[in-house]
């Protein structure tokens, strides 16, 4: 059993068990409190003065420390702002940029759609040449020629919790001459990444998941402290400027990670994020892995037991997989609806996967144990197979 839970730093619906901190973390207590104090008190109180008084415009490099922290980077090497989908474009022009006579972006047909769409725009771009090259995610190392100029991946695969092997292929990456960018979307806040350490060039990664920061929190960007001076931004924002407040014609790039900034800050949201990043004060990012595996392992060996109908797609090993459990089961969209109605809380990802994320600030065994049972009772009784639960809902 594990001593790590912190139920108490979280606002959860009496009787809900939540294994969907994956794609949107719970609302940790405060939150709601220090986003009406900006509201109220620096917004409303001090209008155009916030940005001095309230330092708003130094949000974006203050958060990006904090977040710096748990993903073992060092102070002034991360930055906030924007949504992942936009820091993935601007890690991968950096990257093309920093291989000039390279075309090739390499990922996997794992990666998370928008990624994948991230550089095919680029592709697309005024007829570069650039290309993008998937490749399944066990090939990953093996194909990285040496006409790639990007290797960019996300660490845990969204769908199967499948996790690259960071060092390894981050080192088979710049053998080979290329750059590597990691996202690491479904990392930040379940796995204990040790960025600076891993040498990658750059990572990006989102905060709405296992950081707790609300819906439509911002990304952040990672750029290995001694190539930042030689970023040109791609999207080359006046906050990125140098000096924003000069209101020059020409851009000229921002000291640091500073130029990885685009636009004004989403003020409100940095603010809940700020407040939410609090919960990981007391805890090391071992623990709380050590945790994750804990009740993954548990969760995993008590569907098996009580449910034969559904498959395992998860990597069993714990060292390749993330700090999510899927199973396929053919009405899977169908069944998560019914579990969902009885209050545990998971998702389904097309074509038949049911998904578990493990979350273990708020998550302890017991949760883990009457998960299961519920699921059995759906599963074993098929109470999943009545017509309200294949009417399929718009979005997630
Ligand atoms: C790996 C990964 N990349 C990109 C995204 C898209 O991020 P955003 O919607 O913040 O641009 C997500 C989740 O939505 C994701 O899981
Ligand atoms: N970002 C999301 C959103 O705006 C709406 C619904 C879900 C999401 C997600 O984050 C999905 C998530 N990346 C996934 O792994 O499926």
């Amino acid at each position: 059993m594990s001593n790590l839970p912190r139920k108490h730093l979280f606002d959860l619906p009496d009787g809900m068990i939540y294994l969907d901190g994956n794609s949107l973390g719970p609302l940790p207590k405060g939150v709601s409190e220090a986003v009406q104090k900006t509201v109220e008190a620096e917004w409303g109180g001090q209008l155009i003065g916030g940005w001095n008084a309230c330092k708003w415009m130094e949000q974006p490099s203050r958060v990006g420390n904090q977040v710096g922290r748990l993903i073992g980077a060092p102070a002034g090497s991360v930055v906030m702002g924007d949504t992942l989908s936009i820091k993935v474009f601007q890690a991968l022009a950096a990257g093309l940029q920093m291989r000039p006579d390279r075309k090739a972006i390499l990922s996997d047909t794992g990666n998370f759609p928008s990624d994948l769409y991230m550089a095919q725009g680029l592709a697309r771009f005024k007829d570069q040449g650039i290309e993008l090259r998937m490749v399944e995610p066990e090939d990953v190392a093996g194909a990285i020629g040496e006409d790639i100029a990007v290797v960019m991946l996300t660490e845990v695969d969204y769908r199967t919790g499948r996790r690259h092997d960071m060092a390894a292929i981050t080192k088979a990456a710049q053998e080979a001459g290329a750059v590597m960018v990691w996202d690491l979307a479904h990392s930040a806040g379940a796995l204990d990444v040790e960025i600076e350490a891993s040498g990658c060039e750059m990572a990006v990664g989102c905060t709405y998941k296992y950081l707790n920061g609300g819906p439509g929190a911002p990304a952040f960007i990672y750029v290995r402290p001694d190539l930042v001076e030689t970023v040109e931004p791609a999207l080359a924002g006046w906050l990125g400027h140098d000096a924003p407040f000069a209101f020059d014609l020409d851009y000229r790039p921002g000291a640091g990670i500073e130029r990885m900034r685009v636009g004004t800050p989403p003020v409100l949201q940095l603010a809940a994020l700020e407040e939410a990043l609090k919960v990981w004060n007391s805890v090391t990012m071992k623990e709380v892995r050590a945790a994750s595996v804990h009740l993954s392992d548990l969760f995993i060996s008590e569907i098996e037991a009580r449910c034969p109908m559904m498959s395992l797609v998860s990597p069993r090993d714990c060292a390749v997989r993330g700090s999510q459990v899927s199973f396929a089961f053919e009405n899977g969209y169908a069944a998560m609806q019914a579990v969902i109605a009885r209050g545990v809380i998971g998702d389904f990802r097309a074509p038949n996967v049911m998904r578990f994320g493990f979350t273990p600030l708020f998550l302890d065994d017991g949760d883990i144990i009457r998960a299961a049972e519920i699921i059995e009772d759906v599963m074993v009784n098929k109470l999943w197979n009545t017509p309200e639960y294949h009417a399929r809902k718009a979005v997630t």
